[in-house]
């Protein structure tokens, strides 16, 4: 599958500028031209207040030059435009990747001319259109392409669309992966530039346009054109991958001054909103560009359905392209500058850009039901052979004659016919079961968005009767008091309750509609299974030879791998939900160990300013945290891990075995690994006396460093588990080891590596690596797990197929018997699947126990320095660790992001303090 460069995928948003002409108003009002191109880049404002006469030019300051990615003036051409922006996106769309081109700018500035352009200068829209069909023409891919648009205007805050006005309203919904979906959005699927041409067309006149003081021709709403590219391999397949890209093109409204446009009653409202959103966008942009895509910045989407919607265009997954409009008259001067502002900001967004291809995703119910469905296949087909078996045991005492007649009634062409029959029923099933599980899965996501929403609204309801029952005890205090007030009215439902209320009604309407689509496709899937075994009826009743019987047991096996497959794919996705969930828990033991850290250097660095004495013990702590936790140590540890999940340098170290150079652990490295194993050893024995220390000496302030070290424990049984030498430092905790006493021990161990007398348990090595290597092909998607890798290249019907082409092409030579030839080929797949099972493992919990140990050390030490001594931290330093503690009020769905950010951000106000004291 054809990728792109690496620097599309991590992209910085691009920001083009053009400036239009000046207007017949613009002319006649007798304004000058004050934004001027001065390069491809750069261009300049200059602010028309600036008295040219002033030879000391006091004003100077507010001539502003500003630089883009490009810039056009009125001399540029609609092609000039789209070429320089868009052009280049559409290859991108094609290979699966989203894109967006948005027009922003004040009213009147030229967006729509952009983005739609005139009959005789058309836009960007045609021009891409064009384009992205002549390119799906001309790909040489083997893929079944289908292009799916649908066009929208957000006006008034509300989602109409232009492609079928009669849905009214349409509602926002955030699904399980967090993308924003329009609910009962039409998609119409066109195969041809034409059609889609008229379907803009139509649209367009359906936008809602006023003619305001400021342009006579306004859109008084956002416009969303949206081009998804489906393409999935012609070849029909349970693994079939579909990619979809996606290309948004967005003419916003322009924001606008009451003052400018003259607006009244309902454009005046227009104007309102159109502004709300437009300034939306612009917190948007002034958020993403300080954390410049990347930090922790808070960036509320919420605000507008604009910004929700353009949400992956400015923040996510899009390659985006911002062409901001100005026009050059110096009556709109403060306009442009306000839109040069935002624009330059713009461009410091950076998005991370990636393919969305959609391996057809299985849910695990699913999985169990195929699975039962494939055994009872599996056994009918046993009991099948074995009956036939049987029965032609007795036929052959019956009669040869018989069986004769059975054989020419059969001729070779029909069994293969029958055959065929069979295979393409049992694909047929495949499918349907494949499309079950789609639904299945659609069904979950929508479950998932319910009860999301129903947790929102009962959250709030339960917060609402808090403050309700708070205020009620305060009136009544009052009362009694005798201070009679008027009553506050409660808290105002916050927007995002109304906005779960209102999703959840499509919702459920949605989950009908899955679940009636789910049930004739279950009628379909019966209806096949009979289809099915009707055919099996036609398979002559009595094997008349052991070609048939082969060709029945080859169909068995066809089944069992299938069965194989399944079982490892839903193993696959077992372990990936462990492992998601493991990396979360690691992501939040690294946050809190971080925020950990910078408190104790804070607090260290107080106790030093402050000249404070330091009991024993803490100092002790302190020399064992950072010590411990310096890059290195962790280094260490981390390369333990690797070492200790690579069975293969395990044993190579248990058997003091020599590496063969080519192979993937250098001897070099083993070295490494070796000297780090023993420092480990050191740390580990260190950390015991510490602990020995602590039990006798501590538990002065309540802190229970046991279970802090715990983790440190199973370091231990690992450490001694993969080298025999660490078992002698165990015996003899090297507590004055330095690092001489290390390198020698690292030297010895290096020398009875050496040794010749482990050449069998070498060769045993040798050959579970020969197997493995044979196991690990390269991988296309970094992403997948490589056992999904290896088993999407073996395609469910691909091994049947070829085994009858190997009949078929076997038939005529009597040197490759077919039969064996299939048998042969059944062993090797078979093989192949015993090791892809091979390939999944599990990961092995150290690097969650070291960093959850960390944490806990951490913590330990932060509640020493807090105990009863009187030193006065400042408050920013005390309030942290019951920040991150603290339940909020948030709505849940943010709640994760709104800890992690307030962590952040207290990293980020104390980090200078801390460079200053230690780094
Ligand atoms: N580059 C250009 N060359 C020639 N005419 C232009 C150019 N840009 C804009 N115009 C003209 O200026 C007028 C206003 O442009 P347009 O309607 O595109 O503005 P807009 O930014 O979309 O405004 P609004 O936000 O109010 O919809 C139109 O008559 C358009 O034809």
């Amino acid at each position: 599958m054809k990728d792109l460069p690496e620097e599309w995928k991590d992209h910085q948003l691009t920001v083009a500028l053009r400036i239009r002409p000046l207007n017949d108003a613009e002319i006649e009002e007798g304004a000058t031209t004050v934004a001027h191109k001065i390069d491809n880049q750069m261009v300049v404002l200059m602010d028309p207040c600036e008295d040219a006469d002033n030879v000391l030019r006091a004003n100077r300051s507010r001539e502003k030059t500003y630089m883009f990615d490009v810039a056009f003036d009125y001399a540029a051409t609609q092609e000039d435009v789209y070429v320089a922006t868009t052009k280049n996106l559409i290859d991108g769309v094609i290979a699966g990747y989203n894109a967006t081109v948005f027009a922003y700018g004040p009213t009147g500035a030229g967006k729509t001319y952009t983005m739609l352009g005139l009959d005789s200068e058309p836009g960007i829209y045609i021009r891409t259109l064009n384009d992205l069909f002549t390119a799906i023409e001309d790909s040489t891919e083997d893929l079944n392409c289908s292009v799916y648009m649908s066009y929208i205007e957000i006006y008034n805050e509300m989602i109409r669309d232009l492609l079928n006005p009669s849905s009214g309203y349409l509602d926002l919904r955030e699904d399980a992966k967090g993308e924003i979906r329009i609910a009962g959005i039409t998609e119409f699927s066109t195969c041809n530039a034409k059609e889609i041409m008229a379907l803009l067309t139509k649209g367009n006149k359906l936008r809602t346009q006023e003619s305001t003081a400021a342009n006579k021709t306004s859109s008084r709403s956002h416009a969303i054109l949206q081009v998804a590219v489906k393409q999935k391999s012609r070849v029909k397949d349970i693994n079939e991958e579909v990619r979809v890209g996606k290309l948004f093109m967005v003419d916003l409204a322009g924001t606008e001054r009451a003052s400018q446009t003259q607006n009244r009653g309902k454009r005046m409202k227009e104007g309102a909103h159109i502004n709300r959103s437009l300034l939306a966008l612009a917190n948007c942009i002034n958020a993403l560009s300080e954390k410049g895509g990347k930090g922790a910045q808070f960036v509320n989407y919420r605000d507008s359905k604009l910004t929700r919607l353009l949400k992956d265009a400015l923040g996510g997954n899009s390659r985006t392209v911002m062409i901001t409009h100005i026009s050059p008259a110096s009556s709109n001067f403060e306009e442009s500058r306000n839109t040069l502002v935002y624009a330059d900001k713009a461009k410091n967004i950076r998005n991370k850009v990636k393919r969305n291809l959609m391996n057809v995703s299985y849910h695990l119910a699913q999985y169990t039901s195929i699975i039962s469905d494939l055994r009872s296949e599996i056994d009918r087909l046993r009991a099948k052979i074995d009956q036939q078996s049987q029965e032609q045991q007795k036929g052959e005492k019956a009669g040869i004659c018989d069986i004769k007649a059975e054989v020419q009634e059969y001729s070779h062409g029909e069994m293969a016919l029958l055959q065929e029959q069979l295979l393409s029923a049992f694909r047929e099933q495949m499918e349907i079961r494949r499309s079950l599980m789609e639904l299945e899965n659609c069904n979950m996501e929508l479950h998932i968005d319910t009860s999301r929403h129903l947790l929102t609204i009962s959250d709030w309801e339960r917060d609402r009767a808090r403050a309700r029952r708070v205020r009620d005890e305060v009136t009544e205090e009052k009362r009694d008091r005798g201070n009679e007030e008027e009553q506050e009215s409660g808290p105002e439902e916050p927007q995002y309750v109304t906005a779960a209320r209102e999703e959840i009604g499509p919702l459920l309407a949605e989950q009908r509609k899955t679940m009636e689509q789910k049930r004739e496709l279950e009628e379909k899937l019966l209806n096949m299974k009979l289809k099915s075994s009707k055919i099996e009826e036609l398979l002559p009743k009595r094997i008349s030879n052991s070609e048939q019987r082969d060709i029945l047991t080859l169909l068995c096996k066809v089944h069992e791998l299938e069965l194989e497959k399944t079982e490892i794919q839903s193993a696959v996705l077992c372990k990936e939900n462990v492992l998601r969930t493991k990396d979360f828990i690691i992501q939040r033991h690294e946050q809190q160990r971080t925020l950990c850290d910078d408190i104790i250097h804070q607090q260290k660095a107080l106790i030093e300013d402050q000249g404070l004495c330091v009991p024993e013990e803490l100092q002790e702590l302190y020399s064992l945290y950072f010590g411990e936790l310096s890059d290195a140590s962790v280094d260490q540890i981390l390369n333990l891990h690797t070492f200790a999940t690579n069975p293969r340098a395990a044993c190579a170290v248990k058997n003091s075995t020599p590496v063969c150079p080519t192979e993937a652990v250098s001897p070099d490295t083993l070295r490494e690994i070796v000297s780090d194993t023993k420092n480990i050893s050191v740390i580990a024995a260190k950390r015991r006396s510490h602990l020995r220390v602590n039990d006798s000496n501590s538990r002065v302030a309540g802190v229970n460093l046991a279970s802090g070290l715990k983790s440190s424990v199973s370091m231990d049984s690992l450490v001694s588990t993969l080298a025999d030498e660490s078992a002698e430092v165990k015996r003899n905790p090297p507590r004055h080891r330095g690092s001489s006493q290390l390198k020698q021990d690292s030297k010895r161990t290096e020398g009875r590596m050496e040794l010749p007398e482990k050449q069998q348990r070498k060769k045993r090595s040798r050959s579970f690596e020969a197997s493995k290597r044979h196991v690990q092909k390269p991988r296309q998607n970094p992403s997948r797990h490589p056992a999904l890798e290896s088993i999407s290249d073996n395609r469910l019907v691909r091994p049947a197929l070829n085994m009858i082409q190997q009949l078929n092409d076997g038939a005529g030579n009597p040197a490759t018997p077919p039969v064996a030839k299939m048998k042969n080929n059944v062993s090797h797949f078979t093989g192949e699947v015993q090791l892809q099972k091979l390939e999944i493992r599990g990961t092995p919990p150290s690097t969650i126990h070291q960093k959850h140990s960390n944490v806990k050390r951490g913590q330990a030490i932060y509640k020493q320095q807090r105990g009863p001594g009187d030193v006065s931290y400042p408050s920013n330093l005390l309030q942290q660790p019951g920040n991150y503690k603290k339940s909020t009020n948030e709505n849940p769905r943010q709640k994760g992001t709104a800890d992690v950010n307030r962590m952040n951000e207290a990293r980020q106000k104390n980090k200078h303090t801390v460079k200053r004291s230690y780094v």
